[in-house]
């Protein structure tokens, strides 16, 4: 089975990652997300779960038949209909894999599946080999390993093996383990299985007690070759093992574990970059590696420190994953060239089209802010990465709002070269706004959530708001700009009803 010093990164961001509450990726979302896995060199995109829905199904399709490099996996229950359809995500990939779950431990045993032992060790292994038709990459995942009983476990996990599954994966489902026992129990089911050298040990662990990674890391001691990992650390409940904390680990302290992987370290800040702003969900500022504080010293000693020795107080470099350390300071006077280099610093990569649009919208934001900071850029440019046709756009916006009048707004927007203008009261000066776009519109949200951050500091800071809309039953991220805070909510919700429409309109053609 190859070199054993060499552990395979499995990517569950689109598909594990996705289940994180109130995320919903559309399918240009997915696919932009998938290019940034490849550049960034991991070995497995698990891109979703094709059963799902019709949607989940053709973001599956539509990475298999483009992102080249990365095996490309779809996920199913143990059942020949959710087979079939992942074989139909898969198969116009490049290195298709089929990967197929069934829980072991006895509680979903009894309350979930409602099935004997007998039943499950048959049913996976007849899904394994049904899998094993079309697919020669078949994945086996024992649901709620670490809470099985080993000796069953190590039954089904060597009837799967003997069935065809090159890859048996043994999750901490609940995250319930800690890192010596889950090191422990990986050792020990590979001692009660007799043809375990047939197969790649997997590991897939959540953090409901924030030791996913620990426990990912003590598996990998104990001779699991692949690890299940998502960015950001996003998935079901408290999330997945954070990618970019196992990379680093294995990396930083290479003469402890040992291991070998085969990643392109610069791409780490980018992949955390983009997978926080489309799913909308925020990195922490003190997450290890990709949170905004991971590499800022604030305390005398440490900066004396630092300024006398880096390593005194920094066992990693911020410039090995892609964090920029330029000086050069942009502002009105700054032309192309700085601008696209720094964005570049930065890792985004943008074509001739939106790199004008990118450095207009820079210029004009320039006019209002004495210097444009690295995250004001991010802010500008992230959208642009990947940006929907917007059928709405906001042209005009008048606010008449205080503490002792009815708050009304007057809003023109722009579709396709008309103008079409509307007013309407609501509660406070957004809402009014949001009722009066819902006029021109004729598409009506629901606001789930709203959250304004500062971009950067000082009054002049860059204002964003990312909501959270639903419309037609269906979350939809919204995300605006702008220096001034009311406009940038208009402009989120104008962004979540651009998207409702760009996929409606598409389903429809
Ligand atoms: C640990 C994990 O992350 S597992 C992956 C979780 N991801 C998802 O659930 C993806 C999103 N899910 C969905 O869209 C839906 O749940 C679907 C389409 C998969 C299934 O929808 P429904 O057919 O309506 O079933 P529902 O979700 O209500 O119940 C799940 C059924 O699958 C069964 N099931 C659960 N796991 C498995 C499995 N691995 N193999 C076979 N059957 C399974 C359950 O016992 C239940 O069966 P029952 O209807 O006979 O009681
Ligand atoms: C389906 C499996 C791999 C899973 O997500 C889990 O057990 O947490
Ligand atoms: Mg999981």
């Amino acid at each position: 089975m190859g070199d054993k010093k060499r552990i395979y990164l499995f990517d569950t961001t689109l598909r594990d990652g996705e289940q994180s509450p109130g995320v919903s990726l559309n399918v240009e979302e997915k696919l932009e997300i998938a290019g940034q896995l490849a550049r960034l060199g991991v070995d497995v995109i698990e891109a979703g779960f094709p059963i799902a829905s019709p949607g989940d199904f053709a973001a599956v399709k539509t990475i298999a038949e483009n992102i080249k490099g990365p095996v490309i996996a779809g996920l199913c229950r143990a059942t020949r209909g959710d087979i079939d359809r992942t074989w139909e995500a898969v198969k116009g990939a490049e290195s298709p894999r089929i990967h197929t779950f069934l829980a072991t431990s006895d509680i979903h045993l009894k309350y979930k599946l409602q099935k004997s032992r007998e039943e499950v060790l048959l049913q996976a292994v007849e899904a394994v080999k049904y899998a094993r038709r079309f697919c020669s990459d078949v994945e086996f995942s024992a649901e709620d390993a670490s809470r099985s009983d080993l000796d069953f476990l190590a039954q089904v996990i060597e009837a799967v093996i003997e069935a065809g599954a090159g890859v048996v994966n043994l999750p901490d489902t609940v995250g319930y383990a800690v890192p010596e026992e889950y090191g422990y129990f990986i050792r020990s089911v590979m001692e009660r299985v007799p043809n375990i050298d047939r197969a790649i040990v997997s590991v897939h662990c959540h953090n409901d007690l924030g030791m996913a990674v620990a426990n990912s890391l003590a598996a990998i001691c104990n001779g699991a070759r692949q690890v299940e990992c998502a960015v950001n650390g996003i998935g079901e409940r408290a999330g997945n093992a954070s990618l970019e904390e196992i990379i680093m680990a294995l990396y930083t302290r290479q003469a402890f574990y040992d291991k070998e992987i085969n990643i392109n370290y610069n791409e780490i800040y980018r992949s955390s970059r983009l997978v926080s702003s489309l799913t909308g969900m925020e990195v922490q500022a003190n997450k290890a590696i990709v949170g905004k504080n991971a590499f800022l010293h604030e305390s005398g000693i440490h900066q004396d420190g630092v300024l006398k020795e880096r390593s005194t107080y920094e066992i990693m470099s911020p410039e090995l994953i892609g964090i920029s350390s330029s000086n050069l300071v942009l502002g009105k006077h700054s032309g192309r060239h700085a601008f696209k280099e720094r964005l570049e610093e930065l890792g985004y990569r943008l074509g001739d089209e939106e790199l004008e649009k990118a450095f207009l919208d820079f210029k004009e934001l320039a006019d209002k802010k004495k210097e444009v900071t690295n995250d004001d850029l991010e802010a500008l440019v992230k959208d642009k990465v990947w940006a929907i046709p917007e059928r709405f756009t906001l042209n005009y916006l008048q606010i008449c709002s205080g503490t002792s009048i009815v708050p009304t707004a007057t809003v023109k927007l722009a579709i396709e070269k008309m103008v079409f203008e509307a007013a309407s009261t609501g509660d406070g000066p957004v809402d009014a706004a949001c009722h009066a776009v819902d006029k021109i519109t004729d598409i009506y949200g629901k606001m789930h959530e709203f959250k304004i951050n500062a971009v950067s500091s000082g009054k002049d800071a860059l204002g964003e708001v990312i909501s959270r809309i639903e419309i037609g039953g269906k979350i939809y991220n919204g995300r605006g700009l702008s220096t001034d805070i009311i406009e940038a909510s208009v402009k989120s919700y104008i962004n979540a009803i651009n998207k409702y429409y760009y996929e409606k309109h598409r389903a429809m053609a």
